[in-house]
């Protein structure tokens, strides 16, 4: 099953494994450690041997998002609609990278990142403005990850041409992009339209929130919405080809 090219690893090591039930359905959470000593997990559900390329999610941390639901970024509920996207599909897994907190520029320049964003810089100048990269990130530890699970082959679950060409480049044969669409709020509409414009990232549901009306928009999306996979409904289903 493994097709991974030759490529030299980074030292990733796998350190504990268990049994991790979830909201969303039962996973196994794979503890690595990689070698600068940062931590990683794998969430893998059901039988990764069981199919071609297994759905997965590579991300990158965002306590804000992810643990407190932030709606400033869209993380959080990209990672509640990954999970239950894979627990549908029958396998899968998701990657958890927590040196990558702020595109890896760490939790506390990230809070600083989102103050200046309050005068507004957008995303990427207020990276630059506190002399930092727009994205540190490097996806070279989930290849590891993948090469210890013997997956060699992914659906990747990302609107980010980038995160697809950086793991090709480590080798990961990306069958597919599935997209990762989240509904924007009045508080994330901005930071999106960003990623979008500035970072290449694949968000063609923004179009008609970007024109339309910002009383509407504020309507639209003010609902209390579920920190759930919902958000994704009605958005394509047919992976992108990438
Ligand atoms: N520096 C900085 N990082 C942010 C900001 N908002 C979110 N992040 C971080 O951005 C990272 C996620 O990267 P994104 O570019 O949103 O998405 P991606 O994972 O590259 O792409 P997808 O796979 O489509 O989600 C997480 O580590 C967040 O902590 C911000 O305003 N500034
Ligand atoms: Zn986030």
């Amino acid at each position: 099953m493994t097709e991974l090219a030759d490529i030299e690893r980074q030292g990733t090591e796998r350190v504990g494994e268990t049994r991790l039930p979830t909201r969303y359905g039962e996973f196994r959470a794979i503890g690595y450690v990689d070698a600068q000593g940062d931590e990683h997990m794998a969430l893998v559900h059901g039988d990764l041997t069981a199919v071609d390329s297994p759905l997965t999610r590579v991300h990158s941390e965002c306590l804000t998002g992810d643990v407190f639901a932030s709606t400033r970024c869209e993380c959080g509920e990209q990672l509640a609609t990954a999970l239950h996207c894979i627990v549908t599909e029958g396998a899968g897994m998701v990657i958890y990278l927590t040196g990558h907190e702020g595109r890896g520029i760490g939790l506390v320049a990230k809070l600083q990142a989102m103050r200046l964003q309050e005068d507004g810089l957008d995303t990427v100048e207020a990276n630059v403005a506190l002399g930092l990269p727009i994205d540190a990130r490097n996806f070279d530890i989930a290849a590891d990850i993948l090469d210890d699970l013997g997956v060699g082959s992914i659906r990747l679950l990302s609107n980010n041409p980038q995160k697809v060409e950086s793991l090709r480049a480590n080798g990961i044969r990306i069958t597919e992009r599935v997209p990762l669409l989240i509904e924007p709020s009045p508080d994330n509409l901005g930071y999106l339209s960003t990623k979008r414009e500035r970072l290449g990232h694949h968000l063609p549901h923004l179009s008609n929130a970007a024109s339309t009306p910002p009383n509407e928009v504020t309507r639209l999306a003010s609902a209390p919405r579920p920190f759930s996979a919902e958000a994704n409904e009605g958005r394509p289903t047919t992976p992108d080809s990438v």
